[in-house]
């Protein structure tokens, strides 16, 4: 199997970690590969929310590529990386790694760069505050 990046190490923060349950599978009990998108875009909320003091819109998601299937009972590790800060954006790589509790290692399931911007409570956009 095709490994999606040598580096053992994850980039950036600990956003998020959860267990894959069997209502996140498909019916191959692989875990379905749209609720690893959705949790990486909890994880990159919370870390973006975080720096642009308030609320946030997901604004745009690069293309992935999913190399590892992830089984069902993995603890799944979600690290976010701020890339860059714009006037009201932040580009940011999310990381979702599945560790392996046999032998102690884990291993990285996909990565994806996400957009978020800061936006008010009528969903303006508004400058993240320096
Ligand atoms: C097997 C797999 C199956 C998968 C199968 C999926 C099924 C599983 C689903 C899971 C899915 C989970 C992922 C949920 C992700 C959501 O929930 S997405 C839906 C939620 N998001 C929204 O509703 C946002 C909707 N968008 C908006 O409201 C407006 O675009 C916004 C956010 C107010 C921005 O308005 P705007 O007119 O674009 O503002 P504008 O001033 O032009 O740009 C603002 C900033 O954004 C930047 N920007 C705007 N557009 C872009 C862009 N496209 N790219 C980069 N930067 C941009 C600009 O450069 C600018 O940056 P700064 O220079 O200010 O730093």
């Amino acid at each position: 199997m095709q490994e999606i990046d040598k580096d053992p190490v994850p980039t950036g923060e600990l956003a998020l970690k959860i267990t894959a349950l069997p209502r996140d599978s498909n019916s191959f009990g692989d875990i379905y590969g749209g609720w690893l998108v959705s949790q990486m875009d909890v994880a990159g909320t919370s870390t973006a929310s975080r720096l642009a003091r308030g609320r946030v819109a997901t604004v745009a998601i690069d293309r992935m590529g999913f190399m590892v299937p992830v089984p069902v009972g993995a603890q799944l590790a979600f690290h976010s990386h701020v890339l860059e800060v714009g006037r009201s954006s932040v580009k940011m790589l999310v990381e979702v790694w599945s560790e392996d509790l046999a032998h102690e290692g884990s291993r990285k399931v996909t990565e994806a760069i996400f957009v978020f911007v800061a936006i008010d409570d009528r969903g303006r956009t508004r400058v993240i505050p320096s």
